[in-house]
């Protein structure tokens, strides 16, 4: 059997299943990947495709994402019934308000932009994006000798700050203060609502982690080439928006 008729065979069983989670990635699975962080768009008709299967019965949707939850907010623009999970797990939509960084954390987070400032110095070319628990050094689009390098500093501030938890990702290493993790996100919101199985599909890191930590009857989707724990695979932001329709179809049809 084909891959491509063993994702649908597969598709076609979850959709039938009484209640689920329809769990999405942000950044290289609804949105192409590109050099400036907020200029990356979800592809026309994938933000509506989920809003129509968050508005089934029985259908919770949700897009899991590294971002923050306010960027995140602000690049999708969308709202309920489509769940937010941020920052890795550790900001939701439906968990408000936020945790907010304490004074270890502020004191630890002041440390960092310190040194990671530093890094900058050295490597101009590369960029740093702020988010509220975490710092990300970004090198998409420098000559690979200078990203290698940069991000080698990067992981040099990691090793003198163990208590940060350090997540390498497509060209971007990220020093987080507080993490929860996609995995822990995605069991916990399937737990609250009750689901019977949960579909997730994503590209990156902590994607693959969070494939990990969902279980053998989840429904798990690699976006892309590379090795995976997912049990199945698509190409780009292009199928998976074909999946999410195909889901709406299946449920819609129930
Ligand atoms: O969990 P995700 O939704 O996939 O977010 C992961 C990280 O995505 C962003 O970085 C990635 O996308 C950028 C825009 O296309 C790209 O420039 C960068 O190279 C990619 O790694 C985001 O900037 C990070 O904060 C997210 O953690």
């Amino acid at each position: 059997m084909s891959g491509a008729t063993a994702l649908l065979q597969a598709l076609e069983q979850f959709a039938t299943l009484p209640r689920v989670l329809i769990a999405v990635d942000f950044d290289g699975t609804l949105a192409p990947l590109v050099d400036e962080p907020m200029a990356a768009r979800a592809l026309p008709g994938s933000l509506d495709v989920l809003t129509d299967l968050a508005r089934l019965s029985d259908t919770v949707v949700a897009v899991v994402s590294g971002r923050d939850l306010s960027t995140l907010r602000q690049l999708t623009g969308v709202s309920d019934p489509v769940l937010l999970v941020g920052s890795h797990g550790v900001e939701t939509s439906y968990e408000e308000p936020a945790p907010q960084p304490g004074p270890r954390e502020r004191a630890r987070f002041a440390a960092l932009e310190a040194e990671l400032t530093d890094v900058l110095r050295a490597h101009p070319l590369a960029r740093l994006e702020r988010k509220p628990h975490s710092l990300v050094l970004h090198t998409r689009g420098l000559p690979e000798d200078a990203a290698a390098t940069a991000l080698r500093a990067g992981q040099d501030v990691a090793g003198r700050h163990p208590d940060l938890q350090a997540t390498p990702g497509k060209q971007v290493l990220e020093l987080a203060v507080r993490h929860v993790g996609k995995g822990v996100a995605l069991r916990d919101l399937a737990a609250a609502r009750q689901v019977d199985a949960t579909f997730y599909v994503g590209d990156d890191v902590t994607d693959e982690r969070a494939f990990q930590d969902l279980a053998p009857t989840d429904l798990t989707v690699r976006v892309g080439p590379g090795q995976t724990l997912a049990r199945h695979r698509v190409d780009n932001e292009r199928a998976v928006l074909r999946l999410l329709r195909a889901l709406w179809a299946m449920r819609n049809a129930r």
